[in-house]
């Protein structure tokens, strides 16, 4: 039996406690392991608030096309459960997955047609399509995503951000609670990623839920409200973007002509993790309850000559490194 049959025949309730409110997608305890044996998703609890543009983190090979594809139904899991707009999948699919616009592993588009003619073809193999309406879906799509000037050209002319935007146009054709983009900026340059980035703003700001794949962590913490981080197949943590960085400590950075001085005066206070370069010494961001003013004080008492003196704010990068103590190595 194929994936699919056996996703046919699943019946439309399951052994789990069902979906929450104000959860666009919930995952239990799901698991992928593949025919060859590799386990590339293990046991994800994952939340997806309603409203949240929320980021799937994760080095190349950490499970995230994997998770993908078992929310949209395209493979069972191995066990587990995830409900997408509150319905279990792969059961619910022919229910949920008209709501929900996917971009995966690029468009399939044909380049001998114009931008508009693949999204008139993509509208015409909706079955539930208005024809009538066609025309005014297809150019409501095309401005939405920047395209209505380039509409008439061919799509093999077309750039590969210019491409990414017209699938993103097809998965606009109808009204969605949820977009899901594997990887949307992959292999763009830095306009087409930030015209992928400016978009999927636009389109949470209209109440779209979007989840999004990246391995590009300064990419999470522009677009992003809310992140997941994967690593070999297990979810490492989940929340709020500003909560994650807030989870690391930041670091403390002198800048001084005297920095021997001030690496000892700040060990003197328990500073940890000091690190001196040139002119700059910095340290992780003193504990909760440490008077930053008195730190600096005590430097210019033991008269050393502070030139600046700030706490620069954790990023999500340091997090990661926090949480895995490891670099986010993208080559996985
Ligand atoms: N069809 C498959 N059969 C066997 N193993 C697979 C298959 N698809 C993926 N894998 C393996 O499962 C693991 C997770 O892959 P997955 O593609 O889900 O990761 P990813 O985080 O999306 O990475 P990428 O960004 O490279 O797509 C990898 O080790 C991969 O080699």
């Amino acid at each position: 039996m194929t994936d699919t049959a056996a996703a046919a025949a699943a019946p439309d309730t399951g052994p789990d406690t069902g979906p929450e409110p104000g959860t666009v997608i919930r995952t239990r305890g799901l698991t992928k392991r593949y025919r060859g044996g590799q386990l590339a998703v293990d046991g994800l609890d994952l939340a997806v608030p309603a409203g949240s543009v929320f980021g799937f983190l994760g080095p190349n090979g950490s499970g995230k096309t994997t998770t993908i594809r078992m929310l949209l139904g395209l493979i069972d899991p191995t066990s587990g459960t995830a409900h997408v707009l509150g319905r279990p999948m792969p059961a619910a699919a022919r229910t949920v997955l008209p709501q929900v616009g996917a971009l995966i592993e690029g468009p399939a588009l044909y380049g001998f047609l114009t931008g508009r003619d693949n999204l008139v073809r993509f509208d015409s193999a909706d079955p539930t399509a208005d024809p009538r309406t066609r025309r005014a879906r297809v150019e409501d799509a095309l401005d939405r995503v920047g395209l209505a000037a380039a509409a008439g050209r061919k799509a093999k002319a077309y750039s590969l951000g210019m491409k990414q935007r017209l699938g993103l146009a097809a998965a606009l054709l109808q009204p969605r609670s949820l977009l899901v983009l594997d990887e949307p900026t992959n292999g763009l340059d830095p306009q087409g990623m930030r015209e992928i980035r400016t978009l999927v703003r636009e389109l949470a700001g209209e109440g779209t839920t979007v989840f999004l794949s990246s391995h590009l962590l300064d990419e999470i913490e522009q677009v992003c409200t809310h992140a997941a981080v994967m690593a070999r197949g297990r979810l490492l943590v989940q929340g709020p973007v500003s909560a994650l960085s807030a989870g690391a400590r930041g670091r403390l950075t002198v800048t001084t002509p005297d920095p021997a001085d001030a690496a000892r005066v700040l060990a003197e206070h328990g500073a940890t993790g000091l690190v001196t370069d040139g002119d700059r010494v910095s340290t992780d961001a003193p504990q909760a309850g440490v008077e930053l003013g008195d730190v600096n004080a005590a430097l210019v008492r033991a008269g050393v000559r502070v030139r600046a003196f700030g706490v620069e704010r954790a990023s999500l990068e340091d997090a990661f490194v926090a949480l895995t103590g490891e670099g986010f190595d993208v080559a996985g």
